[in-house]
């Protein structure tokens, strides 16, 4: 089949489209693939890196606010449509999958307005803006957390996938990988991270509780998001504990994950596909800044399973996080009760959930 995938902005749009292409490649099921995305946000680094022929439309997103750079922000959509349609008419696609961030909403819009199948996928418990918009238009809208579903109008379209990401990691075993970063592969390891951009408040209390972690049995790997880095190193102490190693970001997060006993951070849908599908229990602290405060609705779906559990932002301290930590990093026998529950959420086959509706799509169309 000949695809169009847009989602961009952050990791979490983005990860899961590279994951589903990745699975039509090795199912040989790719005639030609085209990545849609803008120049701002991560996409263009991720998608050219796994070398998929890449797109730039410009396009940004409307202020919730009646403000005079929405103007700009109308213009700048209808031209984006308008360059979407050119893509499309180009590259002949048999489907176009959007996977939120704004750039989809032209590119899954414009797809739509030329009679061509479409599907979006949405990542979050909460439906963000874009997809509720393309809600309307589109043909299917596959979904990951059961939430997501009660958002949308028209319930035929609806299709429970759960997040391809979860598919790409599941089958992970651990391997060497930490080694090579300078940690050790004989201890249990704790990893932090705030999402695909990283987060300030995070870092800030782990900058105050790593000098904490010299005395401690495991190791941390804290990854503080590539726009924090230097700020962070020059915070801490010229010395960091042996057990502490700082990056500014994973290129290939899901060859860490499978060796990693608990992880800290934000609860982004994607992340959370990953965690479940490999049974990694967590300890959230949502993001307080995003749309309807999905991510605590994200978090508080693991949490009821006593598969996470989660500190609200504002109740963030360097010793409540290094308390709550211990308190699972001592107890294997929790933990190991967590990883289970984590994985009966995981839904391990949503690539192919999705794929199938593809094709089923294309094959209606035909
Ligand atoms: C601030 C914001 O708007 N956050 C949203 C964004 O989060 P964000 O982009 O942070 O998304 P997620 O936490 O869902 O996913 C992050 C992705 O980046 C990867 N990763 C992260 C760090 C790293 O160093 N290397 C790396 O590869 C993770 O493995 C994961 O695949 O999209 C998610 C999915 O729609 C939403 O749920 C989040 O609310």
């Amino acid at each position: 089949m000949r695809v169009i995938v847009s989602g961009g902005g952050t990791g979490g749009h983005i990860y899961p489209a590279l994951a589903l292409i990745k699975r039509l490649q090795a199912r040989h099921l790719l005639e030609s693939i085209l990545y849609v995305g803008t120049k701002t946000g991560l996409e263009q680094k991720i998608i050219t890196q796994a070398q998929i022929p890449f797109e730039v439309i410009d396009i940004q997103g409307f202020k919730r606010k009646l403000t005079w750079e929405n103007v700009t922000t109308v213009k700048l959509f209808l031209q984006s449509i308008s360059r979407a349609r050119k893509i499309i008419q180009k590259f002949q696609p048999d489907i176009v999958v959007g996977t939120g961030g704004y750039v989809s909403s032209a590119v899954v819009y414009a797809a739509h307005r030329q009679k061509i199948p479409t599907i979006i996928h949405e990542q979050n418990s909460i439906a963000g803006l874009t997809n509720k918009f393309l809600g309307h238009f589109v043909d299917k809208i596959a979904y990951a957390f059961p939430e997501a579903a009660t958002q949308f109008s028209e319930k035929k379209k609806l299709v429970f996938t759960g997040n391809p990401r979860a598919q790409e990691v599941a089958h992970l075993k651990p391997n060497k990988r930490l080694q090579e970063i300078g940690l050790r592969s004989d201890l249990a390891t704790v990893l932090i991270f705030g999402g695909s951009r990283g987060a300030a408040p995070i870092n800030r209390a782990v900058i105050q509780l790593i000098p904490q972690v010299a005395r401690l049995s495991y190791q941390v790997l804290f990854v503080t998001g590539k726009v924090h880095y230097e700020k962070v190193q020059k915070q801490l102490s010229s010395t960091l504990p042996a057990n502490v190693r700082i990056l500014p970001y994973i290129d290939d997060m899901p060859a860490i994950l499978p060796d990693v006993a608990l992880v800290v951070g934000r609860s982004g849908a994607t992340s959370i596909a990953e965690l479940t599908a490999l049974g990694i229990p967590a300890i959230f602290i949502p993001s307080p800044y995003v749309t309807h405060d999905h991510q605590t609705k994200n978090a508080q779906a693991l949490v009821e399973q006593h598969a996470a559990v989660m500190i609200p932002e504002s109740e963030l301290t360097a010793t409540r996080l290094l308390q709550q930590i211990n308190q699972l990093m001592i107890q294997p026998q929790l933990l190991a009760k967590m990883q289970q529950r984590s994985q009966k959420i995981g839904v391990v086959d949503a690539s192919d959930r999705m794929i199938k509706v593809m094709l089923e799509l294309i094959a209606k169309a035909k």
